[in-house]
């Protein structure tokens, strides 16, 4: 099991962020055609130690320049950022070593085996020979039989774990996933979610970006949405699921209906043939007022399914709202 402690960072309990953000802005400059563009406005939250966080957000709302700002590969407009107590202004080099950031591209030479990779990585970040645990961070990434591979010829999962492996070379107790699962089947998804919990479980606080958001439902334990470059909620998984405040009951009738049911309560309503599907606020209808309106409309009810609101309805209005 890989542990984010090192003489560097003491895994001491302690309610200090793993990241503390404040009054984060960045405004890119205009080129060209292209006018000046404010990227994120304002931003302020924690990480706190030990968790998987999610930040999610639509295109564009900033989720790359946020976690691009933390890599130092975007300079911020104002603000602080403090990774593991360390500002990356003023203690930049310290700030650098408490974290570590697995990009959204698979970027090392395809010549080198992942052993090498491993290497050349730990040397660029100055550990020394006798603390570098390359073959240890491979077995971490389930790849320790592929060492000695040329990295050529590893599927797309291999890759993706090399590049969670050498984000790690350094032992830092932050790590930074940048859209992990773009793009990559059910079964990929599956084990790279387990890789993530598994170094989560030996002490690592994980920041994720995702679009998926039943990958941020299921992972993670506390979730931010920013939107327009702005933080529009920051809360645990649990209790952002428990905003939903719409259920979805979908009815199979003897015949179509001729128009859509209608209530005060009722968000939605689609007609398909004979089915017909209600989304309604919970707090303001139920079930039984749904079935007994839509039947004294002269139609049988053949079948009835419900569905819990989730985290995607959530997002949905939260982002429509901002
Ligand atoms: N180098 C840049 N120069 C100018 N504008 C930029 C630059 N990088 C990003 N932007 C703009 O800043 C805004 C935020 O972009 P960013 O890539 O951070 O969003 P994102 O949330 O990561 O989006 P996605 O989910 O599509 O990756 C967008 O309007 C984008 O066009």
């Amino acid at each position: 099991m890989l542990s984010p402690a090192t003489p560097h960072h003491p895994a001491i309990i302690t309610d200090e962020p793993a990241i503390r953000i404040r009054d984060l802005a960045k405004e890119y400059a205009a080129t060209g055609k292209s006018p000046a563009k404010r990227a994120l406005q304002g931003v302020s939250f924690d990480v706190p130690r030990g968790q998987i966080f999610g930040l999610l957000g639509p295109n564009g709302a900033g989720k790359s320049t946020l976690i691009n700002t933390l890599a130092g590969l975007v300079l911020k407009s104002s603000g602080t950022v403090e990774i593991w107590g360390h500002d990356i202004d003023t203690d930049r080099r310290n700030a650098k070593a408490a974290i570590g950031i697995v990009p959204q591209e698979i970027v090392f030479d395809p010549f080198f085996t992942p052993i090498e990779v491993l290497d050349i990585q730990a040397g660029l970040y100055g550990v020394p020979k006798h603390l570098r645990r390359s073959m240890d961070l491979l077995k971490a990434v389930h790849l320790a039989d592929k060492a000695r591979a040329y990295s050529r010829s590893l599927s797309g999962g291999m890759k993706r774990r090399l590049l969670i492996a050498k984000a790690m070379v350094h032992t830092p107790p932050v790590l930074v996933l940048d859209e992990p699962t773009a793009g990559v089947d059910v079964e990929l998804r599956r084990q790279l979610w387990e890789l993530v919990s598994e170094l989560n479980a030996g002490g690592v606080t994980v920041v994720l970006t995702t679009h998926y958001l039943e990958e941020a439902e299921q992972l993670c334990d506390r979730i931010a949405i920013i939107n327009h470059g702005q933080l529009i909620t920051n809360k645990p998984t649990r209790e952002l699921v428990g905003m939903a405040r719409e259920k979805v009951v979908v009815l199979t009738l003897d015949r179509p209906l001729a128009q859509a049911p209608q209530h005060p309560a009722f968000l939605k309503a689609v007609l398909n043939d004979r089915q017909v599907e209600i989304t309604y606020n919970k707090d303001r209808s139920n079930a039984g007022e749904v079935l007994g309106l839509v039947q004294a409309m002269g139609v049988n009810i053949i079948d009835v399914s419900t569905r819990e609101a989730d985290l995607e309805d959530v997002f949905v209005r939260l982002t429509a709202q901002s």
